[in-house]
């Protein structure tokens, strides 16, 4: 039973998947689901799921972060949980860092070109 009770501690980290990646794994064939940010492949549960593979093929793809708390789920299903984690969501921050360290500048660039055109013509028209 060695390991056990570290559940609170799982790896930070682990490879990030955006919603869209996940959004792709939404049949019986690949069936991953979102829970608390983190993401979880099911295929080979679905037929196991105490609560019936229909409900978790309907979720799949997808956040089931409501529904799987809306069913009020043991602590022994959080447990199995663990079994099915394949990494977490990219965070949503990181993408807004990224578009907006190129947008910024490339606005600032933009605004300098229009000025220098400006000047210029007004150069030119006198
Ligand atoms: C990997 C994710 C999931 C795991 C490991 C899991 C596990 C379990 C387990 C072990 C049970 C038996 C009852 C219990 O121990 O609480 C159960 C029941 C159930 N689950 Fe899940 N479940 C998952 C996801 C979901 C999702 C996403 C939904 C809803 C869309 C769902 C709906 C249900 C329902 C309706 C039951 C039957 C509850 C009852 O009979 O009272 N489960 N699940």
């Amino acid at each position: 039973m060695e390991g056990r009770g570290s559940e609170a501690q799982q790896p930070p980290g682990g490879p990030f998947f955006t919603r869209g990646e996940v959004a792709k794994r939404n049949s019986c064939k690949e069936a991953w689901l979102v829970i608390r940010e983190r993401v979880y492949d099911v295929t080979r549960f679905v037929e196991e799921h105490p609560g019936g593979e229909e409900v978790l093929l309907e979720q799949a793809g997808a956040d089931a972060t409501e529904s799987f708390e809306d069913v009020g789920h043991s602590t022994d299903a959080q447990e199995m949980l663990k079994q099915y984690f394949i990494g977490e969501v990219h965070p949503v921050r990181r993408s807004h860092v990224f578009w907006t360290t190129w947008l910024i500048p490339l606005f600032g660039a933009l605004v300098i070109g229009l000025m220098y055109r400006c000047y210029m013509m007004d150069g030119k028209s006198s």
